[in-house]
């Protein structure tokens, strides 16, 4: 059964159509890879699904429920979360500030019933159950600043996961880190695997062949092959349009 379900999505700048017609099933519990080569509207497509782009056209269904017209903080409260770029986070404010202050901004209304204290207290909590499922509980209380490239990611990690998503939709989380600091990163998607269904960009193939359940293929906007990594591998189009020049 399909978590996410969007059909005849499409987005055009001017001439451009940077979302051709896609359709694309997300299943409950899976971890889907989309990849793709550069500009092939990877970024756009996580951006409509997150509610920061509206699409020109098509549906976007979240558990059966038609998300295409509501705006970001509504998806954040249904369940979908999406990773934001190092660029969002706060680098004056301490690890632990930076989850819980974006968990106020994001998920909005919803917590302005709470008194205070307990508000706080809730938000907190939240941030960090967050740091450990990413590994960060121990800089909490340092100031996000002075983390390393890659704990900055993880740290972009537990923001999103922090409003507690059922879908949690990843940018290239492993943008700009290799050797340990991105072996680490796979290893805190694998133990998210499962527990919380993910839809992953990322131009790392090693990484993407083994996190992915499966992967789908964008080329020019649309959507060309969906399978299992050795599905994707075999696949002729697929060599012929994207891997093959990898
Ligand atoms: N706001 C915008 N206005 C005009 N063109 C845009 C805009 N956003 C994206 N584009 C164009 O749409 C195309 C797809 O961009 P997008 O960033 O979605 O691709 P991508 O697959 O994520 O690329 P990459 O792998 O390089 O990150 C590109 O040609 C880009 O220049």
């Amino acid at each position: 059964m399909s978590l996410l379900s969007v059909r005849g999505l499409r987005k055009a700048y001017g001439a451009l159509k940077v979302t051709d017609d896609l359709d694309l099933e997300v299943r409950a519990g899976e971890l889907h890879a989309v990849i793709g080569p550069n500009g092939a509207g990877k970024s756009t497509l996580i951006a409509q699904l997150s509610g920061q782009v509206a699409p020109d056209a098509g549906s976007i269904r979240f558990d059966g429920a038609e998300m295409t017209g509501t705006a970001m903080p509504a998806r954040v409260r249904a369940g979908m979360s999406r990773s934001f770029q190092i660029t969002s986070i706060l680098p004056g404010f301490t690890v632990r500030e930076n989850v819980a202050t974006a968990v106020q901004a994001r998920v909005g209304s919803s917590f302005r019933f709470l008194a205070p204290v307990a508000h706080d207290a809730d938000l907190n909590a939240q941030a960090d159950e967050a740091l450990a499922r990413v590994g960060l509980s121990h800089r909490a209380a340092l100031r996000a600043g002075s983390l390393s490239h890659g704990e900055k990611r993880a740290l972009e990690l537990a923001i999103a996961l922090a409003t507690r998503p059922r879908l949690l939709l990843l940018d290239e989380p492993l943008a700009g880190t290799s050797g340990a600091e991105a072996e680490r990163l796979v290893r805190v998607m694998e133990s998210l695997k499962r527990q919380v269904t993910l839809v992953l960009i990322e131009h790392d193939m090693d990484a993407v062949f083994a996190l992915a359940d499966r992967v789908s293929v964008l080329v020019y906007g649309r959507i060309i092959a969906t399978g299992t990594p050795d599905q994707i591998r075999a696949d002729p189009a697929v060599r012929a349009a994207y891997l093959g020049d990898a």
